[in-house]
């Protein structure tokens, strides 16, 4: 079985950090590197990272070597810097390299095997985490799972899964095994078409959708257009996976705030196409009113407007 020896991340933000602090701990500095431009590179070591309190000692390769390659390489960019991300990482992806994509949403996966080649990519959701990053600081009080998976018809990826697998049983990194990857990648995007948009334009946190009240039934109403796409979509998302995410967001920290409404604190825009922008344009293909998702991404791009 081929063994996972050294990992690169795209993306020194709240999941990269996340991730890229917990590897480097568990291999040691020298088997994890983030991949970076050479400016973003000076800017890094010059401001240093700084995980829960402690100061990150992370390796930087520079996007242009050409020299080695990942046998792990994950993706942690927001959806608008995907293609650069792509292409800051071409180089560093061989004929072994396994790519897992952390990015919100339905489409990452694809995005990237077109451009990487699709034989690389296994399927991953992150979840769970209330990662905050604000400036260089990251904190967070959970680090979530990531759930790995192959779709039915990719039967032929099962060695790279197990690769994976292994890598994740021996650093104790929480994961779960999907058998239904894409059910996984639909539901979890129902919880962000719900949490991160209703956070994000009531500007609150956790805290704000965890009380009974107008923001929580939002966010749930915005879910349940998910559930009726996912039907067209013939992809089964249920209420109780609906109720399952609930619960599982009235477990974070209510001071912590889903990565759309960080963005929105830093005055960055936003993944809002990959939420409600998504959600409209399936809904037109079925003809299926979708007024929570709409009302959202006006709202969002009202607020987007004020930068
Ligand atoms: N935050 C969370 O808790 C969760 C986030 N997600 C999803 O994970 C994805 C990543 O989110 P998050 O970690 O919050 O994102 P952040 O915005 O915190 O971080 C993204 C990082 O990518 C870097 N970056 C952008 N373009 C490039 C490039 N071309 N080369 C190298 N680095 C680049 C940015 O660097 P710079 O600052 O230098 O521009 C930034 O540090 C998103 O799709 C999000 O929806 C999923 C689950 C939970
Ligand atoms: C809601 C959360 C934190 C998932 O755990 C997420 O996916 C995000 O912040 O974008």
């Amino acid at each position: 079985m081929m063994k996972i020896q050294n990992i690169s991340i795209i993306g020194l933000g709240a999941l990269g950090v996340l991730f890229g602090n917990f590897f480097a701990d568990k291999l040691g500095h020298d088997r994890v590197s983030f991949i970076a431009d050479k400016d973003r590179i000076r800017r890094y070591e010059e401001q240093g990272v700084i995980c829960n309190g402690q100061k990150c000692n992370f390796k930087f390769s520079d996007k242009d070597n050409t020299n080695q390659t990942a046998d792990l390489l994950i993706f942690a960019v927001k959806a608008s810097s995907l293609s650069s991300a792509i292409s800051s990482a071409k180089n560093y992806v061989g004929n072994h390299t396994i790519i897992l994509s952390l990015l919100n949403g339905i489409t990452s996966e694809d995005i990237i095997g077109k451009a990487l080649g699709t034989n690389h990519m296994l399927y991953c959701v992150a979840q769970g985490m209330d990662a905050v990053k604000l400036g260089n600081q990251l904190t967070y009080s959970h680090m979530g799972e990531l759930c790995i998976g192959i779709p039915e018809d990719e039967s032929e990826k099962q060695p790279m899964l197990h690769a994976v697998i292994d890598l994740f049983d021996h650093i104790d990194l929480p994961y779960v095994c999907e058998k239904d990857i894409i059910h996984r990648l639909w539901s979890k995007w129902m919880l962000n078409v719900g949490v991160n948009q209703v956070v994000m334009v009531t500007q609150g946190n956790y805290g704000t959708v965890q009380q009974e009240g107008k923001a929580r039934e939002t966010m749930k109403a915005a879910m349940r257009e998910v559930i009726a796409l996912a039907k067209k979509e013939h992809v089964s998302v249920t209420e109780e996976d609906l109720e399952y995410y609930v619960d599982m967001t009235d477990t974070l920290n209510p001071d912590g705030m889903p990565s759309m409404r960080q963005d929105g604190v830093s005055g960055k825009y936003s993944e809002v196409e990959l939420f409600s922008g998504t959600v409209i344009n399936k809904a037109k293909i079925y003809n299926l009113d979708v007024p929570v998702n709409r009302m959202l991404y006006q709202e969002v791009k009202r607020l987007e407007r004020n930068y």
